[in-house]
């Protein structure tokens, strides 16, 4: 398995990180070189001959690193110079002392600082931005924007805040690339920081290993060191029962491909069986394109209830193509009692705005809601507003409805009752088309029944599709996501 640490950690962990660091003897000052130096080599790499460098340096530390960077360039012959906001004997501790090793050209920080700069490194803010930028940091900022020397930040893109993933107003540097250091923080997944910073380098600085111990973080890079050791794996010794028998509820005659189209992805991805549970006046039409999967007849939630009273039947999705109202009100309610772990999605969820307290007060421990914003909304009036991240909004939800809530998007976010948070960074834009959800609820589906836990199972089945649709590529189509599953798995049993 690659090792690039999955934890995220909070500007408040960071710190603690360092003080950890500074407790069990690491000099600060050894830290900022070290991430000075990491600055620099990625630099190099990006830029591998000689040209006009200017680096920005901010009153802080990360105005500490960059005075760093700006001295091993210096070394290498590269052309330097420091743009400074503020006085340089304002300048504090760590900070201080780099400034004080710099001996090559500073002028004050001013969007005219930038001219004729072939590579501008942003040094301004850190973690420790606390507020707007304004003044000329901001001027420099926007000018720096429109500048075309390519821009590789320091810890974050300054003006972007660390754990919410976005400007307090909007601006912020749009970085080439980011080098952060120990381990990402917020605005490194999260939409639109992702953006602005660019591809991330992470750094290891000589910060312990063992802070993360201490420090315990409960959110992650959704990957396989999330839920590697935990994904089913093919066993000799198995029949198709122990992988599972998962059910998808289909909708009515006029509305069934959904349910296909997420059984396909639960058996795609290893449910040992799949039967579409079909209304009556529906069973032609499912029946005429399923093969591998079974088709079983109901009639209405009690009909539903009498199938699930099987107990072969051990994971279930509702939702796709249901239907929003009463009846379908009625069906998840079915699901819910029978104790299975189910998968409630698209109508099954709508169906329920405004009437939230029965479905979250009734068995969902089992269960993991798949809402989209619209639906998220629907479900948690306000909370996406109120809260100040999308991570602490799903993390909100979760612990309100007492199971796996996960809200779809470009940094789909997964979020379970204990605090377990996992943003995904894997989807390309094109995964945007008709019935991916349903694939993904199908996917969610199969694991569950192969008895993976649902937060783990929901945060592989998004990490799953988005790879699915980024090996697929252009053009895609929802039919076309499990159908990449079989390369995608011969991949990821040997590496986990
Ligand atoms: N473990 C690590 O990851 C290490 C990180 N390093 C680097 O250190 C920075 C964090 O440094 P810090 O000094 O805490 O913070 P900043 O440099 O980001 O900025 C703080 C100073 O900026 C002032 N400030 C903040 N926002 C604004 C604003 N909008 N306008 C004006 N001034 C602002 C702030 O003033 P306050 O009055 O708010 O206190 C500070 O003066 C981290 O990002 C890394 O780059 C270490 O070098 C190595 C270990
Ligand atoms: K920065």
């Amino acid at each position: 398995m690659h090792d690039v640490p999955h934890e995220i950690i909070t500007v408040a962990q960071m710190y603690a990180a360092d003080r950890f660091a500074a407790e069990h003897g690491v000099p600060t000052l050894n830290l900022m070189e070290a991430a000075g130096r990491a600055v620099a080599d990625l630099v190099l790499r990006r830029k591998p001959k000689p040209g006009p460098v200017v680096v920005l340096c901010g009153p802080g530390n990360n105005g500490g690193d960059g005075f760093v960077v700006a001295r091993l360039l210096k070394a290498r012959g590269w052309p330097v110079t420091v743009a400074l906001l503020g006085a340089r004997d304002a300048l504090k501790g760590d900070a201080a002392i780099n400034a004080g090793r710099w001996s090559g050209e500073t002028v004050p920080l001013s969007p005219a600082a930038l001219a004729g700069a072939e590579l501008v490194v942003d040094a301004l803010y850190g973690a420790g931005l606390s507020r707007l930028l304004e003044g000329v940091a901001r001027d420099t900022v926007m000018a720096l924007n429109n500048h075309t020397a390519q821009v590789v930040a320091i810890d974050v893109p300054s003006g972007l805040h660390g754990d919410l993933g976005r400007a307090y107003d909007g601006l912020c540097v749009a970085a080439d690339a980011t080098v952060t250091f120990f381990r990402k923080k917020p605005a490194h997944v999260l939409m639109p920081g992702r953006i602005a910073c660019g591809p991330v380098t992470l750094a290891q600085i000589g910060i312990p290993d063992e802070a993360i111990e201490a420090i315990k973080p409960a959110l992650f890079v959704n990957g396989k060191r999330l839920w590697g050791r935990a994904y089913p794996k093919p066993d000799p010794r198995a029949h198709k029962y122990a992988h599972g028998h998962a059910v998808v509820v289909s909708g009515p005659a006029h509305a069934t491909g959904a349910a296909r189209l997420a059984a396909r992805g639960a058996l795609r991805i290893g449910a040992g069986l799949v039967s579409v549970a079909s209304p009556r006046a529906a069973v032609d039409v499912n029946a005429k394109h399923l093969t591998a999967i079974m088709v079983k007849p109901f009639d209405g939630a009690e009909g539903l209830a009498q199938l699930l009273s099987d107990k072969r039947y051990n994971a279930v999705a509702i939702g796709p193509g249901v239907g929003v109202g009463e009846a379908t009100r009625a069906m998840v309610y079915a699901v819910l009692d029978s104790d299975r772990a189910a998968v409630l999605d698209a109508d099954a969820l709508t169906s329920f705005a405004g009437e939230t307290e029965a479905l979250f007060g009734s068995a969902l421990g089992k269960s993991v809601l798949t809402p989209h914003e619209g639906e998220f909304e629907r479900l948690f009036p306000g909370l996406l507003k109120s809260s100040s991240s999308r991570i602490d909004a799903v993390r909100t939800a979760a612990a309100q409805a007492g199971c796996v809530v996960l809200l779809k998007g470009p940094d789909t976010t997964v979020a379970a009752p204990d605090g377990r948070v996992s943003i995904n960074t894997n989807a390309p834009p094109y995964l945007g088309t008709a019935g991916s959800g349903d694939v993904l609820a199908g996917f969610i589906l199969g694991l569950l029944a192969q008895h993976m836990e649902p937060f783990l199972a929901a945060s592989a089945a998004v990490w799953m599709h988005g790879l699915a649709a980024t090996q697929f590529g252009p053009g895609l189509i929802a039919e076309d996501l499990p159908e990449q599953v079989p390369a995608i798995l011969r991949r990821l049993y040997e590496e986990i």
